[in-house]
């Protein structure tokens, strides 16, 4: 027997699964994608297109329906031998500023062997030349930038592209900026002047709730997944695990390509609900993982604590009972411990990654105050923190205590 064979018993187009792929029908989207046709309008009637701002949570579908719907609007513009339509896409992630962004656009632009370098000129300079390839092309131009808020607050280029027409820096081309972004705090930072301009039409997308991600998977699960391979209630489960915690379409996915690949793995013959849930608490603790690998030692410190409370069944609990757990367990691993100041700092930081949840109490005159715990199961999060901190004593200790208390 051959040590590789293919099996195909689960899935019938994994890709489909699989972040790259794009559907050919967006699903659970109708008004957003009526109020972004009607944004996109004055393109098919050949007129100065809108800036359009798009936002909502990560996996809510922003770039799914940009990709589909900048694609029926190229196809469908054919028929108008007047509007010479062009789209360019970029993704901004790895661009924290107006130069960066304006350098990789040119290089968009350029053929390969004429690229610009990416520092050196001044940005006044990089700017002309991307006029310069922009008037070149002629016609209408959109410029979808993908994650604009990674631009943070260098962000000249958003209130000069949309003007360059009437500043006379294009003589022929007409430019449509397209930002899509998932940080609700980018628009509000961003300088009023750029805000008119750039979020001339807004829009926002929502999270998905369970029905609307059960119909996602299940037109998803169509094309991805063999016949008769996967239970009942198995889709569903997917879609009210991802609806609530995150609402996002991503989140859905995949957990139901992972549920998938541990059905295969399994040599099952079909997706089962228990398969979900190893596929939650997988892609939960790696979750837990990802985050704990950007802490320094004192955050996964600090996070040993809350998770060492919640052994002992004693969470939510109040920074100075976690402070307090914080100093024993520096003391046994003789690690010299900061102030309490710190240490909330870094349970803040937990919050934000999402391992940890808080709870506002109102205390009356000493104000108000937060009680913490753990907001992904306590396996998880005791098995990432054995794979990256090295205190296997205190460990097994939290353990034994989980244990006699069922904590789980
Ligand atoms: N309404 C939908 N119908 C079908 N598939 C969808 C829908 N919404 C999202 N998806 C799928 O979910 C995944 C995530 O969607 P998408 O990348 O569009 O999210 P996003 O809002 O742009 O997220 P991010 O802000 O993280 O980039 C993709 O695989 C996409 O195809």
């Amino acid at each position: 027997m051959s040590r590789f064979e293919r099996k195909r018993t689960i899935f019938r187009n994994k890709d489909a699964l699989g972040e790259s792929y794009q559907p050919p029908e967006i699903e659970e989207r109708d008004e957003e994608i009526a109020a972004y046709t009607d944004a996109l309008q004055p393109v098919v009637d050949g007129w100065e297109p809108n800036n359009i701002f798009i936002y909502g949570n990560t996996g809510v579908g922003k770039t799914a329906v940009t990709e589909y719907l900048l694609e029926e609007l190229q196809t469908d513009i054919e028929r108008y031998d007047d509007v010479d339509l062009s789209v360019i896409s970029i993704n901004c992630k790895t661009l924290n500023s107006s130069y960066q962004v304006a350098v990789r656009l040119v290089n968009e632009l350029r053929p390969s062997g004429s690229e610009i370098s990416s520092t050196g000129y001044p940005q006044q300079t990089v700017f002309s030349k991307l006029y310069d390839e922009l008037d070149a092309i002629g016609g209408t131009i959109l410029i979808v930038l993908d994650e604009i808020d990674s631009i943070g607050d260098r962000d000249e280029l958003l209130y000069e592209l949309p003007r360059a027409r009437s500043n006379g820096y294009l003589e022929t081309t007409r430019v449509g900026v397209i930002g899509i972004s998932n940080d609700f705090k980018f628009r509000e930072q961003l300088d009023p002047r750029v805000q008119d301009t750039l979020c001339e039409r807004e829009l926002q997308f929502p999270p998905y709730d369970a029905a609307e991600l059960g119909n996602i998977l299940a037109s998803r699960a169509d094309i991805a997944i063999a016949d008769d391979a996967y239970e009942n209630g198995v889709l569903e489960l997917c879609a009210a695990l991802a609806a609530r915690d995150s609402g996002s379409a991503r989140q859905a996915l995949d957990l139901l390509r992972l549920a998938g690949e541990i059905a295969e793995s399994t040599d099952a013959d079909s997706i089962r609900e228990d398969h979900v849930e190893a596929a939650r608490s997988k892609l939960e603790q790696e979750r837990v993982e990802e985050g704990m690998r950007e802490l320094t030692t004192h955050g996964r410190l600090t996070l040993l604590a809350v998770i060492s409370k919640a052994a002992k069944d004693e969470t939510p609990c109040r920074t100075r009972e976690i402070y307090q757990e914080y100093l024993d367990l520096c003391e046994s691993s003789e690690t010299d411990s900061l102030a309490q100041r710190s240490v909330y700092n870094h349970l803040s930081d937990l919050r934000m990654l999402g391992i940890l949840s808080a709870a506002e109490n109102r205390s009356g005159s000493r104000g108000n105050y937060y009680s913490y715990s753990l907001n992904v199961p306590f396996t998880s999060a005791i098995e990432a923190m054995a794979d990256v901190l090295y205190l296997d004593r205190e460990i097994k200790v939290i353990r034994d205590i989980a244990d006699m208390n069922d904590i789980s």
